[in-house]
């Protein structure tokens, strides 16, 4: 098949390629297992091009798609599933190639090979799939203080943070900070609706990803819940050290407030708003509705895939 640029594409299963993600020495490895296996590939030439040469390929008859990229593709190719109304009908696999790849390490992947192999011969799991408004997320989305342009966040406290970087070097370089004033409304089908309001650092809600104090960061992505941790700020801080941020989302403290529900609005106050990090990928809301679609998106899973990672549905 030829697509309207004139280049090839294999219609059923396709690599869309982020070729700046990570160091980029991933670009050579994929095109050449890509062409190897039987793969089309679809290469990003901008910083917006996921989602549509995503949906260019569903609409032209593609059934799997692998993103290959860190978390920022795999969102990118979700939003092109999405936005191809197509989560009944395409498989979406991944193949980690990204600076941090916390959702290729939540569904068992660990390598590009681990990537091919799951699509090919590995199990299919559905999994839930976050909505912030219209905006699908698949790990994460984090709001805090107003982000500082990625480039700064440090490739370490990605790796280890995950989006939650941005925040956090945010809080490291500036000089004092009151927190932001918001409402978060919880609502669960089981207890109704509970209200947390006060003066937050940040609100962590996960999908995919757990943000706990220890342990496992691999949330059960199967049970229609997120995992929400809000961290209280006290009026008073000043410029923090490293040790000292980290803590703050590391440990459970009297600042941190933990929830498990399916649907949360967050309400940021009059004249100040919020930077939301979903999988990476940063707006500014003043209010934002989050909600978990239970098992929507199928995902090619690997052989490290645990639907219950923290045990007992936790
Ligand atoms: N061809 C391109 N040129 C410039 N930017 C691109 C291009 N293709 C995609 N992008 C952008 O690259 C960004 C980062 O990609 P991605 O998250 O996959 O990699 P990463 O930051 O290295 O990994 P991770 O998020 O796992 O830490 C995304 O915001 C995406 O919009």
């Amino acid at each position: 098949m030829v697509n309207e640029s004139g280049s090839e594409t294999s219609a059923e299963s396709v690599v869309v390629l982020n070729p700046v993600s990570g160091d980029g020495t991933h670009v050579d490895p994929v095109r050449e297992q890509s062409a190897v296996r039987g793969y089309g590939v679809r290469e990003t030439e901008s910083a917006g091009d996921t989602a549509s040469l995503t949906k260019e390929a569903i609409d032209a008859g593609a059934t799997e798609i692998l993103a290959a990229g860190g978390d920022g593709t795999v969102n990118g190719v979700v939003s092109g599933v999405v936005e191809a109304d197509a989560l009944d009908a395409v498989t979406v696999g991944v193949l980690p190639c990204g600076t941090g790849n916390d959702f290729a390490e939540n569904v068992g992947i660990s390598d590009i090979e681990q990537g091919f192999d799951a699509v090919e011969t590995g199990e299919r799991r559905r999994i839930d799939l976050g909505f912030a408004d219209e905006a699908p997320f698949v790990n994460s989305c984090v709001g805090g203080l107003t982000a500082e342009s990625s480039a700064e966040t440090d490739p370490d406290l990605k790796d280890r943070f995950g989006s939650l970087a941005y925040v956090i070097t945010t809080l490291k370089t500036i000089p004092s900070f009151d927190g932001i004033r918001m409402t978060v409304t919880l609502s669960d089908e089981a207890d109704g609706p509970s209200v947390w309001s006060g003066s937050a650092i940040a609100v962590l809600i996960g999908n995919a990803r757990r943000f706990p104090p220890g342990g496992s960061t691999a949330a059960n992505v199967e049970d229609g819940r997120f995992d929400v941790t809000v961290v209280e700020g006290d009026g008073s801080m000043g410029l923090l050290e490293t040790g000292t941020v980290e803590r703050l989302f590391t440990q459970d403290t009297e600042r941190t407030h933990r929830f498990r529900v399916p649907s949360l609005d967050v309400e940021v106050h009059a004249d100040e708003s919020a930077a939301f990090s979903l999988d990476g990928e940063v707006v500014e809301r003043t209010a934002l509705s989050v909600r978990a679609r239970q098992q929507a998106l199928d995902v090619a899973v690997g052989p490290g895939y645990d639907p219950d990672p923290a045990g007992a549905g936790k």
